[in-house]
């Protein structure tokens, strides 16, 4: 029975290609603006026959006629050369040097770092081939746990659980963009951007009957390493006709403009006047006239000193292609910018196109009850099409079609897996809890990283489930159930309460309440409900729980001692800036590696300001790179249950179970 992807690109990346994709990704773009130009040019011979011929007909345009058209001509006009767009950094111009490194106040605006240069990071790739047999040399560390928790299984079903969890099976996945409960998930996104970049609507003819221009650049290369099969010889022809005859046009294309043509009359793209902004606000255009704008902009930007209007500034043109992209991509300015300051341009729009598209389902196997290899077996056996997720999990599957819904199989219900996120299993395998500790879960609803951390310590230990809210802790519950995880406490407190309510953990995870901006792809409505209001109260919220999370971990732990932060939003604001609030306000922690060996470094500065240079250990994950939510991990080891308090340098124990209270007294006592 097969069990390989039908669509390559539905995997999550293998880390070795990461940097070979994203170029490619890039010249995908690259592709397609060449061939909006040719087709653009081809229109305008055909629109300047058709003219000369009626001219003779027409009476000639006043200027105010001539005045009226500049004004509603918003389509672009593509220049004639044709040259690849070489996306330069936003500022370039008007900022050479960075601002002077300023560590960030927490009292700070959260967006109070505007006018500073965009710093791009680099990329950390690893390898990521998987294949199912891999697995068992790994997974046999865990084959005793697994046989002895059968018996365990059985007993352990509660069925009202199972059926109340399949009622929230999609809660399972790392979507939770309410911790704060602000977010109103209700609200719903209507507007469905075509794609800048190439997909699978791509793969059909498109109107000149080039088909998948965009497309075979990357597959034809990916599909060379696979044998040729009857199924895709049909494909790869297809492409390579396809390729032909967009060379053929760019031969003809340079044939006709000439180097004459480029430099004597080099038709300039026009950015709309204030005016026109003004019109487009009552009367938008349509969105494949933005889509043409957004791609004329990124060009322009690409080679800014030869294509740009020399009336117009770099910031002119980043202004119009930040509104054109909120439009076209159905954000609102707010969080455009915000997400728009991560990127270059050319990588900005390959995320905001990844968030148009599903991420994969992902599985992970339930340790305490299946191995890998069986689970996969007796669920390509019920028709599920399925792979493992990556070298780097020994547990994770990505389904890629099922002829069952796989929220309500036998093994789901029995408790075998757990369907979540990829990028959710991250933040637990960088705690990496070991049998017999005490590990927090401060924020633990639904319960993914919970059942996951029981799984580690093969039942062994304790795991103490928090979370605030109550409605989301029945799923918690129904899933601990469902997946047998018998040495987990739930409990429903504010988690700025510990270490009052509990301390002196070996490990404690933070995966905050957060924005939810690396989730969009499943809920669109972040895209307009999270304004500035929302950022100040959820990093408020997320600095809190950070401290309390590192006050409640025991330093002397014989084994742990560590704490990892983790969100499911890739803003700086909720991330670095927020793991580096943490440093400073507790000198007795450092940031230590996370274990990931993928994933890209964390920002250590971040327009105009600079972070601790250890920022650089903790990791960020992206839609369009990893083929996985976007993520952030950070994981900090606690060296002492001592912390200077602020200017009175007073000495308090914490995170050794000390209530506050017995703090007080001892921080009268001086210990
Ligand atoms: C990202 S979700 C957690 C997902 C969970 N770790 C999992 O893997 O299934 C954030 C959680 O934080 C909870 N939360 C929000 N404010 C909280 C607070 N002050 N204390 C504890 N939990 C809070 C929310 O109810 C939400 O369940």
């Amino acid at each position: 029975m097969g069990r390989r992807a039908k669509n390559k690109q539905d995997v999550p990346l293998p880390f070795e290609l990461e940097n070979k994709i994203e170029g490619k990704v890039t010249k995908k773009l690259n592709d397609r603006l060449k061939h909006e130009a040719i087709r653009a040019h081809k229109q305008r011979e055909a629109a300047l026959k058709q003219n000369k011929d009626s001219r003779r007909m027409q009476p000639p345009a006043s200027p105010k006629d001539n005045e009226r058209k500049r004004k509603r001509n918003t389509a672009p006009k593509p220049n004639k050369k044709i040259t690849k767009p070489k996306v330069e950094s936003e500022d370039e111009e008007e900022e050479d040097t960075p601002a002077a490194a300023t560590i960030l106040d927490e009292d700070a605006p959260v967006d109070g770092w505007d006018n500073a240069p965009i710093v791009s990071d680099s990329d950390g790739g690893i390898d990521s081939d998987s294949e199912l047999e891999s697995d068992e040399e790994a997974e046999s560390a865990d084959d005793n746990n697994a046989d002895s928790s059968e018996e365990e299984f059985a007993s352990a079903e509660d069925g009202s659980a199972a059926e109340a969890e399949i009622a929230s099976v999609n809660e399972d996945s790392e979507s939770d963009v309410s911790g704060s409960d602000s977010g109103s998930e209700s609200e719903t996104v209507t507007q469905k951007p075509l794609s800048l970049l190439s997909d699978e609507s791509d793969e059909a003819e498109s109107d000149d009957g080039i088909e998948s221009y965009d497309e075979f650049d990357t597959d034809a290369e990916e599909d060379d390493d696979e044998a040729v099969t009857f199924r895709d010889m049909e494909k790869r022809s297809r492409k390579i006709d396809a390729r032909r005859q967009m060379e053929a046009e760019m031969a003809e294309l340079e044939l006709e403009t000439g180097e004459a043509v480029v430099e004597g009359e080099r038709e300039l793209f026009e950015l709309p006047s204030e005016e026109q902004v003004e019109l487009e606000k009552e009367a938008p255009l349509d969105l494949s006239q933005v889509q043409l704008r957004i791609q004329e902009i990124i060009r322009v930007l690409g080679n800014f000193a030869e294509l740009r209007d020399e009336t117009k500034s770099r910031n002119q043109y980043m202004s119009q292609l930040k509104r054109d992209m909120c439009y076209y991509y159905g954000y609102n300015e707010f969080l455009m910018d915000k997400l728009m300051d991560l990127f270059a341009v050319g990588e900005a729009i390959e995320f905001f196109e990844a968030n148009e598209v599903a991420r994969p389902v992902t599985i992970r196997t339930n340790t305490l009850k299946a191995r890998r290899r069986d689970l996969a077996q007796s669920l390509i056996n019920r028709g599920v099409n399925l792979d493992p997720i990556g070298k780097w999990t020994k547990v994770g599957l990505t389904i890629f079609d099922s002829q069952v819904p796989i929220g309500a199989t036998p093994e789901y219900m029995a408790g075998h897996y757990m369907i979540q996120a990829a990028s959710s299993f991250l933040p637990v395998v960088a705690l990496a809890p070991q049998e017999n500790e005490k590990v927090l879960d401060m924020s633990a609803a639904p319960g993914g990283k919970t059942t996951y951390c029981a799984a580690l310590m093969k039942n062994t230990g304790m795991v103490v489930a928090n979370d605030a809210n109550r409605e989301r802790e029945k799923a918690l519950v129904a899933n601990v159930h469902r997946l047998g995880a018998s040495n987990v406490v739930v409990c429903n407190y504010d988690g700025r309460e510990f270490p009052k309510v509990m301390g002196g953990f070996d490990r404690v995870l933070l995966d905050a309440p957060c924005s939810g901006t690396g989730v969009i792809s499943k809920d669109a409505s972040v895209k307009v409900n999270k304004g500035p209001e929302d950022f100040i109260m959820l990093t408020r919220l997320q600095k809190e729980l950070i401290l309390s999370a590192i006050d409640s971990v025991n330093a002397d732990s014989g084994t742990g001692g560590y704490i990892v932060y983790s969100t499911c939003s890739v803003t700086v604001d909720e991330d670095e800036a927020v793991v580096n609030y943490a440093l400073r306000k507790r000198p007795n922690i450092k940031l230590v590696d996370t274990g990931l060996d993928f994933g890209r470094p964390g920002f250590t500065s971040f327009r105009g300001h600079s972070f601790h240079s250890s920022l650089a250990l903790t990791r960020r994950f992206y839609p369009h790179t990893h083929n996985m939510d976007g993520f952030f991990v950070a994981k900090f080891q606690k060296l002492s249950n001592k912390v200077q308090v602020s200017e009175e340098q007073v000495v308090i124990p914490t995170g050794s179970g000390a209530t506050t209270k017995q703090r007080k007294k001892k921080k009268g006592s001086h210990h």
